[in-house]
Order: C-alpha cells, then sequence, then structure tokens
C-alpha cells in the first residue's frame, strides 16, 4: 500500500512565509526544524549561533530520535519521549512515527496510551490543546478564541473523558491522542486541528484524593448543567467554524448517544466510539463473511433442511456482549448494512441481534412504553415472548439470560465483545459457539475491549479452543499465532476504529459535508473490508492472512477510505457546495487529485521570513 507521501510528492510542498524568528521559531513546535535549518534560513531568520554547526536531514534527525527512543525500556517512557518531541518538533514527532509505524502506534495509542492517561497528572510536563473548565465557562469564547484565533480549522476532536478506553472516568486526556493519529494515518494537517477537554469533573475517587491531579476535583456535573455547557461549546464551534468535523470521544455511554442524535442533523459532528467502532467492525464482519463463504458451497443449516452458504450480513445471528457506546454502536451500523446491502426492513434487521449487558440478556419484560422511547437500546430488545427455556435463570421471565445460554440457544455466527469484562468470552463459551455451527463454517469472534489486558478472550485461546475454526480480531494489537491449524501462522486483524476514523473524517472534511450520513460511513467500511490481506489472499480458502490491513499500512488504506466516502457524499448531495454546484469547476472524478493535495506529509517546507506571515499557534 502507497504511503501518504506518494499522494504528495515534495515538489507539491509549497514554500510558507512565517512571521517567527530566534527563539520564538526554535520553541515552535510547529515550525522548529532543530539542527534540520539550512544555513540560509539560519541566516535569515535569527537563528544564527542558536545551533550547533551541522545541518541535518530529516533522515538523519530521526536516526538520532529513533536511537535515543531505544534508550527507553518500558512503553510508557517510550510514549513519554515521543510526547516531548511532539511538544519540539512536529515534523520530526510525524516523521519518526511514519517511518516505524507499526512499532510505535502502540506507544502513542492503546494499549499504552491508556497507561499514559491514567497517570495524566503525574506525567504532565507540557500543556496541549485547548482545556474548557466548567467553573470557567463564563470564559469559555474568550478560551476559544485564544487559541483558535485566525486559524483555519477543519478537525476538532473533544472529550470529556467519561469512558476513556476500557478504563473509564479519567478527568483528562485522550483527544489530544487520536488527534495526531488523524494526521499520522489521515494525513490531516496538524495546524488545521484543535483537540478539546470539556473538564466537567470526575467520579474517580482516587483522581479526587490525589493532590497532582489536575483536572477540576469535583464531581461530575450531570443533568442540564452539563447539556448547557456542551451546547455552549458546540455553538461556539458552529459560529466560528461552521464546516469543520467535530469529532466526540469516549464520553460516557448515556451522553455519547444523546449529544450524536442533538447534533448530528445541524453539524458534522461524528462519534468515534459508535460510528468510528461501528464501521471498522463492520468492515472486519463483511472480510470475514466473505472468508468464511469462500469454498464452500453448502452449509446445514442446523436440523432444517434448508441449505444455505451464509454470504449476507442478514444472514448472520450476531451476539454482542457489553452494550455500551461501542456495542450499540457496532449493532446500529451493522443493521443499517444489512438494510443498506441487503434490502431488508430494519425491524427485521433489528432481530438478527443479541445484546448482552451486566444484567443479562436485553429484553423488553416489564419496561413501560416511556421507559422504551428514553432507551437508545430498545430497538434490540429480544421480545419478552422468546422462549428461553430451561436454562434461564428465571424460567418465564427470560431475566438473567446468560452469555453462554444465548450462545447454546442462538447459536451465533458472530460474537463481538466491547464489554471492558476481561476474560468473559470463557473456554465454554467460545466452544459453543463452534459448537453451534456446521463443522465446515468460520465462526467469527471479535473481542475488542481495549486496553489489551481487558480483551474477553485472547486470540491464542480463541484459535485454540474452536481447533483453528475462528476468524479473529481484535481490539489492540496481538502478536500473529504461530503454527495455529496445520501448522499454519494466523495473523490477527486490529479492528480498532483508529484504522478508519481518520480516512472517515478526512473524506468528510474534504467534501465539506454538512453532515456525517450512515451511507457515508457504510462507503468508507465497504472500502476498507475490500483491502482486507485475508481477502485478497484468499486461495480457494482461508490461509490465516488477517481480517484487516496491518496498521502499518493504515495510511494508505485510510486515503482509500477517504476517497470512498468523499465520493459518496458528492452522490448522496451531502457534501459541500463546491462540489454540487460545479462552480470551483471540479467534480466526482476530482476527489483522488483533490485528496492528494489536501494531505499534510512531515516534510520540512522551505521557510521565508515575512512579519505578515503566519505566527504560531
Ligand atoms: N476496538 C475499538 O475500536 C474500540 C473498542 N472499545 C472498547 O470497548 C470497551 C467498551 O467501550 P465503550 O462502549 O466506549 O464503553 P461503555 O462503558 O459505553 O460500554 C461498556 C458496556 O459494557 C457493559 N459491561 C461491563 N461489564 C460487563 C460484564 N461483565 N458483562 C456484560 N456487560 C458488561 C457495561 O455495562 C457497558 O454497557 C472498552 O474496552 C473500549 O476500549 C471502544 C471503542 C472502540
Ligand atoms: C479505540 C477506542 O476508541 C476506544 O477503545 O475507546
Ligand atoms: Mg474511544
Amino acid at each position: 500500500m502507497d504511503d501518504l507521501h506518494s499522494h504528495k510528492p515534495a515538489e507539491l510542498i509549497a514554500p510558507l512565509r512565517i512571521s517567527l524568528r530566534g527563539h520564538a521559531l526554535l520553541t515552535s513546535p510547529r515550525f522548529n526544524k532543530g539542527t534540520g535549518f539550512p544555513l540560509a534560513e539560519r541566516k535569515a531568520l535569527g537563528l544564527e549561533g542558536r545551533l550547533p554547526t551541522k545541518v541535518n536531514t530529516l533522515e538523519q534527525q530521526c536516526t538520532r530520535a529513533y536511537d535515543q527512543l531505544l534508550q527507553r525500556d518500558l512503553p510508557i517512557r517510550k510514549n513519554t519521549f515521543l510526547q516531548s518531541l511532539k511538544d519540539q518538533n512536529w515534523t520530526l514527532y510525524y516523521a519518526l512515527l511514519a517511518r516505524h509505524l507499526r512499532e510505535l502506534i502502540p506507544i502513542i495509542y492503546t494499549p499504552t496510551e491508556a497507561e499514559a492517561i491514567s497517570s495524566y497528572s503525574h506525567l504532565f510536563r507540557r500543556s496541549e490543546g485547548l482545556f474548557l473548565a466548567f467553573p470557567h465557562q463564563d470564559m469559555m469564547e474568550e478560551s476559544f478564541l485564544e487559541q483558535t484565533r485566525g486559524r483555519e480549522i477543519d478537525l476538532i476532536v473533544v472529550t470529556d473523558a467519561e469512558a476513556i478506553l476500557g478504563i473509564g472516568d479519567q478527568g483528562v486526556g485522550i483527544s489530544t491522542a487520536k488527534s495526531a493519529i488523524y494526521t499520522l494515518i489521515g494525513g490531516l494537517d496538524p495546524s488545521r486541528s484543535l483537540a478539546v477537554t470539556l473538564d466537567v469533573g470526575t467520579n474517580n475517587e482516587e483522581l479526587l484524593n490525589d493532590p497532582l491531579y489536575v483536572g477540576w476535583p469535583e464531581k461530575r456535573v450531570r443533568g442540564e448543567a452539563y447539556d448547557s455547557f456542551v451546547d455552549k461549546f458546540v455553538q461556539l464551534v458552529r459560529k466560528h467554524y461552521p464546516h469543520s468535523l467535530l469529532h466526540f470521544e469516549d464520553f460516557g455511554v448515556t451522553n455519547a448517544h444523546r449529544l450524536l442524535g442533538r447534533y448530528r442533523e445541524t453539524h458534522a459532528v461524528f462519534n468515534d466510539d459508535i460510528q468510528g467502532t461501528g464501521a471498522v467492525t463492520l468492515a472486519c464482519v463483511m472480510s470475514a463473511i466473505r472468508v468464511s463463504s469462500e469454498g464452500r458451497t453448502i452449509v446445514l443449516d442446523g436440523d432444517s433442511d434448508h441449505q444455505t452458504v451464509r454470504k449476507r450480513l442478514s444472514d448472520q445471528r450476531v451476539i454482542i456482549f457489553g452494550a455500551g457506546s461501542a456495542g450499540l454502536g457496532i449493532a446500529v451500523q451493522l443493521r443499517d448494512a444489512m438494510v443498506a446491502e441487503d434490502g431488508i426492513e430494519p425491524e427485521q434487521a433489528n432481530k438478527a441481534f443479541w445484546l448482552i449487558d451486566r444484567e443479562g440478556l436485553l429484553y423488553d419484560n416489564g419496561l413501560s412504553e416511556e421507559s422504551l422511547q428514553k432507551d437508545h437500546r430498545r430497538a434490540f430488545y429480544r421480545p419478552s415472548t422468546e422462549e428461553w427455556g430451561a436454562n434461564s435463570a428465571q424460567e418465564g421471565t427470560n431475566k438473567g439470560v446468560s452469555l453462554l445460554e444465548v450462545v447454546k440457544h442462538i447459536r451465533p455466527t458472530v460474537l463481538i465483545g466491547c464489554s471492558t469484562a476481561a476474560g468473559a468470552f470463557t473456554q465454554d463459551v467460545i466452544e459453543a459457539v463452534a459448537d453451534g455451527l456446521h463443522e465446515g463454517e468460520h465462526p467469527i469472534i471479535l473481542p475488542l475491549s481495549n486496553p489489551s489486558r481487558l480483551v474477553e478472550a485472547t486470540p491464542e485461546n480463541i484459535i485454540k479452543w474452536t481447533n483453528g475454526r475462528a476468524l479473529v480480531a481484535t481490539g489492540s494489537p496481538f502478536e500473529t499465532v504461530k503454527k495455529a491449524v496445520n501448522g499454519k501462522d494466523i495473523d490477527i486483524g486490529e479492528c480498532n476504529n483508529a484504522l478508519i476514523y481518520p480516512g472517515i473524517g478526512f473524506g468528510a472534511i474534504l467534501a465539506q459535508s454538512r453532515s456525517v450520513t450512515d451511507t457515508m460511513l457504510i462507503a468508507g467500511a465497504r472500502r476498507l473490508a475490500a483491502l482486507s490481506p485475508a481477502i485478497n489472499d484468499l486461495d480457494g480458502a482461508y490461509n490465516g492472512s488477517a481480517l484487516l490491513p496491518d496498521f502499518g499500512d493504515a495510511p494508505g488504506v485510510n486515503f482509500e477510505v477517504a476517497v470512498a466516502v468523499a465520493e459518496q457524499a458528492i452522490k448522496e448531495g451531502s457534501a459541500g457546495q463546491q462540489w454540487l454546484s460545479g462552480e470551483a469547476g471540479w467534480g466526482l472524478e476530482d476527489v483522488r487529485q483533490r485528496a492528494g493535495e489536501k494531505v499534510w506529509v512531515p516534510v520540512y517546507a522551505d521557510f521565508i521570513y515575512d512579519k505578515q506571515g503566519v505566527g504560531d499557534l
């Protein structure tokens, strides 16, 4: 897969007129080149005497930085080193990461970022992004403008840090890591993005009792006060950056769904945990279904005479364990794709899902119409008339029906975990999944909880317990399972939203889309699935390649996703006027070229000093 440089050759990097000189330039992470400043620029920009004599290439600087990185033994120390590098020199930071993508994404993102966020107050050195605190909301617009005045901004990543990865309420953190991935994988110009933390307090007692905690040390604000605070922020974004993409990350489940619903129609908002996870999982399931049906013409469906190959999404029976932001997002995305791809009614598609949370299988028994209306999960409640037989905890009520019971009863073809419950996919459960299917069928098992230690079952165990039949992908990176079946190695795809959200975001921004529609998400997922190594390596049968592309290929893959998403936005009329009206002189056939032009790559531009030129952020 091409990297982003192939879309942005050096001659397309225009010289930049900047208004910074001397110390201010060396301490600007956006413009600093360190020893990479050529002699002529040193002279013109007041840097003579401020740098050692030798001019280094970016390549040499990367070599030096990588050597320094390798001296840090633990992943968390590498993470802090890279954060410092980012504080000093963005180009070098992104250039280094791009050269060692596969190795370093787990350092700046899951799993290591979880540790960095939970120790944020102790590791704190320098702030990054915008912090908007509830008690200072009177100053919100001033703070916002102070950081953004005069800037063109395409992307705003916001979090209130209530549900960070699987580690819960962390007060502050995450949005900067997600923004960095947008640049690294999606090619978004980092000076055109803004990471925002909405500090509405924390219910994490450990943080509240920590004298070094850097957030607002009060309990979380809830209810109307919370909604009006968030609304104040969203209205600022809409006022000052009406064409930006607003990315919500790691909000608590109820707020996440409510906020997405509230703003979806009026601004291009995107909830990564709901929609990004839904889209990447859809791609993964699409790819797994294709692999699973390869080489088989007939599958006996249980005891019935009916013979079918489960080739379509709507042929699947899907259990989702953990019905929070990610679980619901996945259910909705798979359901919508069943409707769009297979032409079935939504009500019929809903019946393909069994959602399980702490209380067991979700079902509608005893719920009033009013409480059903308020519950965003209601579409997936199983009817209380459904029979669960003698196995259910309280026969006749459907109360507390466990994962194992549901598995035995419905014989799922797809089992997805996003529960944060480490080890919840026990040997009994996984064996029951495999036993429920015809011998030739591959059960699709996706334990998606992050970070790695929270995985519902390790790929190695799943593969062992199913005698190599399962098709597996995980939320955090896992090693290849060596000599798994018949001596074959099995690569484990990383089904993480970071494999698709940068492309979705870039595509939506490129198209100046007024909303991020379900059909745009499906178009991105379909393109991602088409790039699956498992599909592309099929040779009559599954040969152990990963269900999703490797993170080492993520930039090229996301470029393709971005093109697909932007094309879909134009085709369906969600794109901005300049695409739809033809006034700008470009249309659908120009998407790829425009995307290439918009890509930001970590290369030093030539600088020209100009008092009227761009300044620091
Ligand atoms: N691979 C990926 O791209 C993504 C993975 N995730 C991961 O998925 C997990 C959940 O994330 P969110 O949905 O954002 O959190 P969430 O808090 O919204 O949802 C978690 C759900 O699991 C339920 N749960 C907890 N323990 C359970 C148990 N023992 N049995 C059944 N259900 C249980 C909770 O009640 C809650 O409804 C996290 O570990 C997160 O890192 C989330 C987003 C993306
Ligand atoms: C990947 C991600 O967004 C999460 O685990 O929350
Ligand atoms: Mg998240």
